[in-house]
């Protein structure tokens, strides 16, 4: 079962706002926290009382006021990611403080039980037939050859090594799954784009990795990573264009934010290339997207990652 992406909420959304932007708090673009802590108390209780998910609040180093926003920058009510479902209009609390921080993703009543206690390597496949068949359901990070999916993977399980990773491109070749929490799946895809890459082989990728985005029923999204360390690249947007086109559910990740010598990435900060990209998504997609920043380096958005996967998961298992 796939999740759509809400068209509907967004026009349900706008009868209760009637300006078009709001601010959102933002560590966006900033990884200081310098709230003073009644800040952090209210959002906490306000969590608590909107998201009825105490689930949350109690997952261990996983902390609810780590991981929403605070008001700084602004984000246009219609570039917000809603998730399914999401009583937007509920509650008393501002919208702006149910944003995943570094993302455009409001936080559901579904988000809960993120923590990964457990993770370990199941199979290598190289087709969709040969994956798990044991019905759990499954996110993919999928993306450029290099731009850090396996190095995500680690940093979101808190294990060094647990996918292998590479300065050299082409490292992980097969759908690799790996379980986590005896309930859920993160696969760990061949990069695409790999110049050094025969042409055939190139287009074999191409075959079976969207053979899996079709034909995988328990693929709840797709994770698609773009390096926010350098300018926007045609793979990456022929790639988004296609997974739109062929209405895979999916999440823009934006990897290596922490580098930010202007010189070593073109000329432009993450943010700048982030917005970029974006800019250039738009006319893919009927709604926003939901986007998130991330480093393996510095693990920002890893919290907010399992968070967006909680939400996504356990909505998808009541439907
Ligand atoms: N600075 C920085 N480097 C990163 C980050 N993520 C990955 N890298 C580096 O980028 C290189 C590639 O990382 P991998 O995780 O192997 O990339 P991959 O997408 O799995 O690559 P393939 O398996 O070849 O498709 C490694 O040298 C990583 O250390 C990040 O967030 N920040
Ligand atoms: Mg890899």
């Amino acid at each position: 079962m796939f999740i759509s992406h809400l068209p509907k909420l967004h026009s349900h959304f706008s009868i209760f706002y009637s300006t078009p932007k709001i601010i959102i708090t933002s560590a966006l673009l900033s990884k200081s926290k310098t709230t003073p802590v009644s800040h952090f108390s209210s959002v906490t209780a306000a969590a608590n009382t909107l998201l009825q998910t105490p689930e949350l609040l109690q997952t261990k180093n996983l902390e609810i006021e780590d991981v929403l926003e605070k008001p700084h920058v602004e984000i246009s009510v219609e570039k917000l990611f809603f998730p399914p479902d999401t009583d937007v209009s509920s509650g008393s609390r501002p919208l702006s403080s149910r944003i995943l921080k570094g993302s455009n993703i409001v936080l559901s009543k579904y988000a809960g039980n993120a923590q990964v206690e457990q993770a370990e390597f199941v199979k290598s496949s190289v087709d969709t037939e040969a994956c798990p068949s044991d019905g759990l359901p499954e996110f993919a990070l999928v993306g450029r050859s290099n731009v850090g999916k396996s190095s995500l993977l680690n940093s979101l399980v808190r294990r060094k090594k647990l996918a292998l990773t590479s300065k050299k491109p082409g490292k992980t070749q097969c759908i690799n799954h790996f379980r986590i929490n005896d309930s859920w799946h993160l696969v760990d895809l061949p990069g695409y784009g790999y110049a050094a890459a025969p042409h055939e082989v190139r287009t074999d990728w191409a075959k079976f990795t969207k053979d899996y985005f079709i034909n995988r029923p328990t693929l709840v999204s797709v994770f698609l990573l773009i390096d926010a360390s350098i300018p926007a690249k045609k793979i990456d947007l022929d790639y988004a264009s296609w997974l739109a086109e062929n209405k895979i559910p999916m999440t823009i990740v934006f990897t290596k934010c922490d580098k930010r010598k202007k010189k070593k990435t073109g000329g432009k900060k993450p943010e700048e290339n982030l917005q970029d990209f974006l800019e250039l998504i738009q006319k893919f997609f009927q709604t926003a997207p939901p986007w998130i920043m991330t480093s393996s380096v510095t693990n920002q958005g890893r919290d907010e990652i399992l968070l967006h996967m909680s939400q996504l998961r356990n909505y998808w298992l009541k439907h």
